[in-house]
């Protein structure tokens, strides 16, 4: 990521790694495909690494977290390599073992998911990332693992651990309320470990639920028994891990950008594929265009949404689908009322500040946009172009990208750094518009 540039007071010049959003000239009418969830990529990609023999993912996300999640498996000695054509992998498991460096990149998956993975190997396993990555929570996962008896020096990135080939397993107790990726975490590898584990919650709400969903369904796919009855209680039986043959569905909060241009720019786009039952957060993305003013269709040519020509204020609670609050965020800066964000304070802690970052940003164009404790009210006003910061995080692009639909001169700058989850976004983008 290079150093976020001042907001210029006048038209904003263009330099390199910059992307002039265009404009949105004429109603959109589009079908845009999508890549694979970087959450099921991810997921699979560490239970494949951990099951008792290979596996086969088709359709996976390539892009810089799953890129970063194969060389992780692959430095621990896991075989990943391209299947007999593009869009499939083939996973091998191997003893896990170190010595070796893991690169997390920015990815949350990557430096939550690994943590318990490496406490299986034999040997010392080093952790870092991006600078803004040593800022992101990770304590409670390596406390847990500590607790479990496994060696674990430092209480973020960076930070080793050394393991010695297993995990004696039990209960351990979390405080999840800063990522619901802590838990997830455990229960991926839990099965491994020889008494399984059970993870109880204490502490505020855990934030993200339908990606807990998300693992626990995963891990009933390959085999394992887990029990989720109870709410902030998860238990994970110790076994082996079936190896998989799976279709990733496609990321449907990448896709939320996308289906959001229809109602900003009118006209309709459609997402093919879309599935018609998922645990991915990014299905909230129906209600919320809907609640917006959008209609929407789920059918089996995909999700279509439409433009009304009517963007109506909205009062979202967030918790469950906060990857999404940036792309929420730039639809409501051209609602017809104030709208007001909620249960999204731990987002302040994902790939930047997202509160700080999205009222920095959009009043830097015009809008009136005030932080509160856990999320953001957003008064419209009249915007007008201006260089739009990114903060190394991929949805900020995305932002930026709806926002420029309608605003003529938005310069988003360093918008590579999408590549976390959609390295040719600003492509598909274009195309859409152009369609
Ligand atoms: O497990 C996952 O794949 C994710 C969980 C969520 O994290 P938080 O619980 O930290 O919000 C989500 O925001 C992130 O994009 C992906
Ligand atoms: C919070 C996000 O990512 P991560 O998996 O790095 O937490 C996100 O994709 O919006």
């Amino acid at each position: 990521m290079s150093a976020e540039p001042p907001h210029p007071t006048q038209t904003a010049t263009i330099s390199a790694g910059d992307w002039p959003a265009p404009l949105a000239e004429q109603p959109l009418d589009a079908v845009i495909p999508v890549p694979g969830s970087k959450s099921l990529t991810n997921r699979f990609l560490v239970l494949a690494a951990l099951a008792q023999d290979t596996s086969r993912l088709t359709n996976p996300l390539r892009s810089r977290d799953s890129t970063l999640m194969c060389e992780a498996l692959q430095a621990l000695g896991t075989g990943i390599q391209s299947g007999a054509d593009d869009s499939e992998w083939i996973i091998e498991p191997n003893p896990l073992r170190g010595p070796a460096s893991i690169d997390c990149g920015l990815a949350g998956t990557v430096m939550r998911f690994l943590p318990p993975v490496a406490a299986l190997a034999e040997g010392t396993v080093d952790f870092d990332g991006d600078e803004a990555a040593r800022r992101r929570p990770l304590g409670p996962v390596l406390e847990a693992l500590r607790s479990l008896g496994v060696s674990v020096r430092g209480d973020g990135l960076p930070f080793e651990l050394t393991g010695t080939g297993r995990v004696s397993g039990g209960t351990v107790y979390v405080d999840a309320s800063g990522s619901s990726q802590f838990v997830s975490a455990l229960l991926l590898a839990g099965a491994r470990y020889d008494d399984g584990i059970t993870v109880i919650h204490e502490g505020k709400p855990v934030p993200s639920l339908p990606h807990i969903a998300m693992t626990v369904e995963v891990l009933r796919d390959a085999g394992v028994l887990v029990d989720d009855s109870e709410a902030n209680r998860w238990r994970v039986e110790p076994s082996q891990i079936h190896a998989l043959d799976v279709a990733v569905e496609p990321d449907l909060s990448n896709a939320f950008p996308f289906l959001a241009a229809a109602l900003i720019a009118g006209g309709q786009v459609t997402v093919p594929d879309w599935p018609h039952f998922t645990t991915q957060a990014g299905d909230h993305t129906r209600d919320i265009l809907q609640q917006f003013g959008a209609e929407v269709e789920l059918s089996r040519a995909g999700l279509t949404v439409r433009g009304t020509g009517h963007i109506g204020r909205v009062d979202l609670d967030l918790h469950e689908a906060s990857e999404l609050s940036p792309v929420v965020a730039a639809i409501a800066t051209f609602a017809d009322g104030p709208s007001h964000l909620r249960g999204i304070g731990h987002i302040r802690f994902h790939e930047t500040d997202r509160l700080a970052a999205l009222a920095s940003e959009l009043n830097a164009l015009g809008s009136d946009v005030t932080e509160t404790e856990d999320g953001l009210v957003i008064r419209p006003k009249p915007m007008q172009g201006n260089v739009f910061r990114t903060y190394g995080d991929h949805r900020m692009v995305m932002a930026a990208a709806v926002l420029g639909l309608r605003v003529p001169g938005i310069v988003v700058h360093d918008a590579g750094t999408v590549a976390k989850t959609m390295p040719d976004f600003t492509a598909r983008w274009t195309r859409m518009i152009g369609d």
